[in-house]
């Protein structure tokens, strides 16, 4: 057997929704640049699950979709208020999202109406789970979706209580957009795992998140704003980063598994944070990044991938650092279901196998005598 660590390399499954070759990332055949530039996030949910754009009717049903199905389970809303209030919102997020199929009476039902059905309502729920913890636990009454602003607005309108800026509704929705999709990462091949199973779609949703949330994966956003905020300063980052590399420690949001030579969609977030720093005035958070980026490719040659700007991008929004993997979640939801969909569609159990290195002849020795 031949063992390919990490599976780097394996081709797996095939899929029609996002493909990554020569490090340009497209969504249905559309460009990620494109996209990025022109559509908005609804726009491209549908696009994930469709397989091509929406008509304006379309769009606008899409859209009342998700407006009808944000708000979540009383129930819900109440176990939310008795977790801990440190508990870490990607933990409330994967818990909260199994329990949403305890109230959703198709859970079980796995025709493709009702999977359909199944991923708009997890879309439209998870900005409401988001943004209910983060106010519960600051001791603030959560806010009820507002219907007709559309699905970013509203994320910043339930986290805040106030309308957000035009700029800032661009700005994250844009993010969204760059998160939506990437072929076979590591919370998508979890959901695709356990979809193979033919288990549920809640099932395959939660196994996402919990995939999603490691810092090699989703959760390096929040420990890049991390490793910001502990250098605090432009003149201690050379020191900082060297110390780290001589650790052999990995420098958060830099290097990828599939792009050696850069993710097409930091060039976007690089730019964002760029222009969040000039509105905001502050553009600490922003030097120190490009300075960063500048350092890390000098001393290991590694660019940065999505996670990277997203950090700072974020924290201009005025956006926690413990919510940047749960809007991560968010956004990716899209296409976690829409993979979820294609597996179902074709489905083979995925089981690949191991190559056995522990002991062998081993004889049974009685517990008395051992
Ligand atoms: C949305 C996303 O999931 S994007 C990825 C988010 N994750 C991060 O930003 C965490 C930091 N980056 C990493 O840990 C890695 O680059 C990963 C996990 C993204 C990819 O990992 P792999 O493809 O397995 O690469 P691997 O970890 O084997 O790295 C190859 C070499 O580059 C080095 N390297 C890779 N990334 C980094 C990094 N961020 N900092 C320092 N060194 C790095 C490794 O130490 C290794 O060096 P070596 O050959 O001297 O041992
Ligand atoms: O593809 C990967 O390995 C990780 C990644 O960039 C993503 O999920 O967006």
């Amino acid at each position: 057997m031949t063992v390919a660590k990490g599976l780097e390399g394996v081709v797996a499954v095939t899929s029609e929704i996002s493909s990554i070759v020569d490090s340009v990332l497209t969504y249905r055949g559309y460009n990620i640049d494109e996209l990025a530039d022109y559509s908005t996030f609804e726009e491209v949910a549908f696009l994930l699950w469709n397989g091509r754009l929406p008509s304006k009717a379309e769009l606008d049903q899409l859209k009342r979709e998700l407006d009808e199905n944000a708000a979540i389970p009383d129930a819900l809303l109440e176990q939310l208020k008795i977790f801990p209030k440190t508990a870490h919102p990607m933990s409330v997020l994967r818990t909260a999202v199994s329990a949403l199929a305890l109230y959703d009476d198709e859970a079980e039902v796995q025709t493709v109406e009702a999977n359909r059905k199944k991923a708009i309502k997890l879309t439209a729920k998870i900005p409401t789970i988001v943004t209910a913890f983060a106010r519960i636990r600051q001791g603030l009454d959560p806010v009820a979706p507002k219907a007709g602003i559309g699905f970013a607005a509203n994320f910043l309108y339930m986290l805040n209580g106030e309308d957000p800026s035009e700029v800032a509704v661009k700005a994250f929705d844009k993010a969204l957009i760059l998160h939506a999709d990437h072929e076979l990462n590591a919370s998508t091949f979890a959901a695709r795992v356990t979809t193979g199973t033919l288990a549920d779609m809640y099932s395959a949703i939660t196994s996402a998140i919990s995939a999603l949330k490691g810092p090699l994966h989703g959760g390096a956003n929040e420990q890049v704003m991390a490793t910001l905020e502990d250098i605090g300063s432009l003149d201690r980052i050379e020191s900082v980063i060297q110390a780290k590399l001589d650790n052999k420690e990995k420098i958060m949001g830099f290097g990828h598994r599939v792009y050696k030579d850069g993710d097409p969609r930091a060039k976007h977030l690089r730019e964002m944070s760029r222009q969040l720093a000039e509105q905001k005035g502050n553009t600490l958070w922003y030097e120190m990044s490009t300075k960063i980026e500048q350092l890390v490719y000098e001393k290991k040659g590694l660019k940065p991938n999505v996670d990277f700007y997203s950090a700072s991008v974020y924290t201009y929004l005025g956006i926690p650092r413990d919510l940047f993997t749960p809007i991560f979640a968010m956004s990716r939801v899209t296409g976690w279901t829409a993979h979820v969909l294609e597996q179902y569609a074709n489905n083979r159990l995925i089981r690949p196998r191991a190559e056995y290195t522990g002991l062998t002849n081993q004889s049974y020795v009685p517990i008395d005598q051992r």
